[in-house]
């Protein structure tokens, strides 16, 4: 029999799996899939290594009407195609790690104790991060499981840019930067590593631009800066979430709109970003499409805000060598890419149009400027390493 491993990625509104099959210190996916619609129009889909169709099978909002639900159904879909495996472990993405989490770490009831106490920091995420484990932990006590975080790849920053300009004791009771993308910053900057490593020892930024979006920068593979703070609402503007704000607009919507703090977090996380600005959608391939002015304007903004974090982060790291753009947007928009590159020529930043329309790997002009690449990114990978190799450290 040989040895697999799950690693389970868990949304707001879906749970992306993936079965891997273990050699030795590598693992490669047998089945991927995922559960979307979570209390919608839930769907669970999967393909085998081939590309084949596994399973499509759709279910009714009572059905699964919350990420435990969503769970149980991947559970049961998972455990026929064991019977021929020894599933050593699973993993997890778990967005916040807190202050002292800067490594992957075997799950037990004290580290699940440690990480609901981080559910109010990441109140889209983390809650739905736990749900699988603890799932899994009733289905199957005996498994090992891993949690790997977001937060973890950004704790050695500098301090000056781990601090918020608060009195100190803030800091010291855990309000920090905390940076996240952290497992998607790690495969890209490996990646790069495998492509040209010359650069991936440079001066970094990447860009994680999906339905939450983010920007870091490295030297030398290890992450110095991030764009997202104390929680994942921080920095770019996103999908629904705002990005940046002055905080002096949250006590006007306290003190003179009259609004609680739960409708104001509502509002933050689920009605602002794409779909605030625009008044449309939060979904960047249906404002590119559309002629309303409003769209536009929020892809002009997506677009300034991506470019402004790109020269911040260069000024961390005094200078630029390359830069990435990773995740839904950023693999799959040309337009976007070359919206946000067309307002770096003061860094030196020229793309080659033809290239960046192909979606290619190496979209930067020939010429004396960053080299500027697309690569796609692949969290769970980086999970399913990280969980097997602290399995086997822990043997
Ligand atoms: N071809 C495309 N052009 C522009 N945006 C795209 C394209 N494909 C996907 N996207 C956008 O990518 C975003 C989702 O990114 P993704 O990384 O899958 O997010 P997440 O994993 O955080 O759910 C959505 O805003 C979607 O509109
Ligand atoms: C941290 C974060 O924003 O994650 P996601 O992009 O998956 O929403
Ligand atoms: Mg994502």
């Amino acid at each position: 029999m040989s040895e697999a491993l799950f690693v389970v990625n868990a949304g707001s509104s879906s749970i992306k799996f993936k079965l891997y099959r273990v050699a030795g210190t590598d693992a490669a996916p047998m089945v991927s899939g995922a559960l979307d619609g979570i209390g919608t129009r839930p769907r669970l889909q999967a393909k085998d290594e081939t590309g084949a169709v596994v399973i499509d099978r759709s279910f009714t909002a009572e059905e699964i009407a919350k990420p435990a639900d969503a769970q149980h159904a991947i559970s049961d879909f998972v455990a026929p195609l064991l019977t021929e495996h020894d599933l050593i472990g699973v993993g997890h993405r778990v967005v916040h790690g807190g202050p002292h989490y800067d490594h992957p770490v075997l799950v037990d009831d004290e580290v699940l104790k440690t990480l609901e106490g981080f559910i109010p920091l990441a109140p889209l995420h983390q809650l739905t991060n736990l749900d699988p484990i603890r799932v899994i932990r009733e289905r199957r006590p005996d498994l090992p499981q891993v949690a790997c975080f977001d937060t973890a790849f950004h704790r050695g920053h500098p301090e000056v840019c781990d601090r918020f300009a608060l009195p100190r004791e803030l800091y010291d009771d855990g309000v920090r930067r905390y940076g996240f993308h952290g497992l998607s910053y790690e495969y890209v900057s490996g990646a790069l590593r495998e492509l040209a490593p010359e650069l991936a020892h440079g001066r970094l930024v990447i860009c994680h631009l999906g339905s939450g979006a983010s920007a870091c920068g490295l030297i030398d593979g290890r992450s110095q800066d991030a764009t997202m703070g104390f929680t994942a609402l921080d920095g770019l503007p996103m999908g629904t979430r705002c990005g940046a704000l002055d905080p002096g607009v949250v006590l006007h919507l306290i003190e003179q709109k009259g609004m609680s703090a739960a409708e104001v977090g509502h509002m933050l996380y689920h009605d602002s970003g794409l779909r605030g600005l625009s008044g449309l959608s939060n979904d960047m391939r249906e404002l590119l499409a559309s002629d309303d002015p409003a769209a536009a304007m929020a892809v002009d903004y997506f677009c300034l805000h991506v470019a402004q974090a790109v020269a911040r982060l260069a000024v961390t790291l005094g200078g630029l060598d390359a830069l990435v753009f990773t995740a839904g947007i950023g693999e799959r928009s040309p337009e976007v890419r070359a919206r946000v590159c067309a307002r770096l020529g003061l860094l030196g930043i020229s793309l080659d149009e033809v290239a960046n329309a192909a979606n290619e790997t190496w979209i930067d002009a020939d010429g004396p400027g960053p080299s500027v690449l697309v690569i796609p990114t692949d969290e769970e990978r980086m999970i399913a390493l990280a969980t097997l190799r602290l399995l086997r450290a822990t043997a």
